[in-house]
């Protein structure tokens, strides 16, 4: 649908094709949790303490620094631990309800915000892992479910600190210095004791669930998508980013919901509606 078409941002119009819709199809980024106070990775968040976010999450960076890394993910649990769902969380979650066989939620999202939510496990796919997932860094398959500690451990309690609004945590001024944290501060793998404890995520340069990859391949082969739903997400980091089109069909509406929608625009990704705002406030009113 052409961006000049007044259908293209008007909510009756899609509310028509959500009626019809037997199949919907979300895939969610960090903008989602952006009204729950987490900042996104483009955004202001993109910067850890003069690091770029994603150059934390590598295999590589973990090798070279386990306690550096750990210390950004002990934060992004407190602060995740500190947050709540919002009403785009809990509008997904109650679509999941509305449609238990016709609708499947990705998420770029690790905050575990979505199953806080009450968002159906069987209907979310977590495609990059969850903080509060912890594994063994040697892969030896070892993995804890649901780990909410915090702090994850003693070496790291400066990251579970929290601060008077206005005031900034210690941890986050690159001008304070940061104590080492010696590697023996790290816990063991308690199954193959070589390998460190680290943050269940999906790092850069680390492959996805393979089960859960070829699941999802499935489920958009199956039968037609109706509505696929692009979320608060920048469509960078792939896998992620090539569900949309994977999944696009002769009658799949591909809709952006965004802040900034220029970026999804940019990006040449044929778009059939587009709501620019907050994901918090849109997504309630285009899945009611
Ligand atoms: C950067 C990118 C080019 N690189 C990749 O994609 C790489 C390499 C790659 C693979 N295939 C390719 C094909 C082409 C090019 C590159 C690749 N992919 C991988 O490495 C993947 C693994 C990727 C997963 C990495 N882990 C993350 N997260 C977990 C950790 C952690 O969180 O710390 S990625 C992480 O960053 C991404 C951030 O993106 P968004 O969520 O979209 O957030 P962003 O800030 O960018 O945007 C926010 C958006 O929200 C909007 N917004 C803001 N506020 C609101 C608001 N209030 N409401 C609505 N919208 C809002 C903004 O306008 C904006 O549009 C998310 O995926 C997030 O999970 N693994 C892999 O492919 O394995 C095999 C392999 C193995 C070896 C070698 C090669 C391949």
């Amino acid at each position: 649908m052409a961006p000049n078409n007044p259908r293209y941002n008007s909510i009756p119009a899609f509310h028509e094709k959500l009626l019809k819709s037997k199949r919907i199809l979300a895939i969610c980024g960090a903008g989602l949790s952006a009204a729950s106070g987490l900042p996104t990775f483009r955004g202001a968040g993109g910067l850890w303490r003069n690091h770029e976010a994603t150059s934390l999450a590598t295999p590589a960076a973990f090798e070279d620094n386990p306690g550096l890394v750990w210390l950004f993910y002990a934060y992004r649990r407190h602060m995740a631990l500190t947050a709540q769902p919002n009403a785009g969380h809990h509008a997904l979650a109650a679509l999941a309800r509305k449609l238990p066989g016709g609708f499947l939620c990705l998420s770029q999202n690790v905050d575990g915000l979505h199953p806080r939510a009450g968002h159906p496990a069987e209907q979310l796919r977590l495609l990059h892992g969850s903080l509060f997932d912890i594994k063994c860094n040697e892969y030896c398959g070892w993995i804890q479910r649901d780990n909410f500690d915090d702090p994850f451990c003693p070496a790291l309690a400066a990251a579970s600190v929290d601060v008077n609004p206005g005031e900034t945590l210690p941890l986050l001024d690159p001008g304070q210095p940061l104590a080492e944290i010696p590697r023996k501060e790290i816990p063991k793998c308690p199954n193959c004791t070589a390998g460190l404890q680290r943050p269940g995520v999906v790092w850069f340069y680390e492959s996805l669930d393979e089960e859960m990859m070829s699941g999802v391949d499935r489920w958009i082969k199956d039968e037609p998508v109706d509505v696929v739903l692009v979320i608060g997400t920048s469509s960078q980091v792939y896998p992620a980013a090539g569900y949309a089109e994977k999944a696009r069909g002769k009658n799949t509406s591909v809709v952006t919901v965004n802040l900034e929608p220029e970026g999804e625009v940019k990006l040449a990704r044929k778009q059939d509606f587009v709501f620019a705002g907050d994901a918090a406030v849109l997504l309630p009113q285009l899945l009611e």
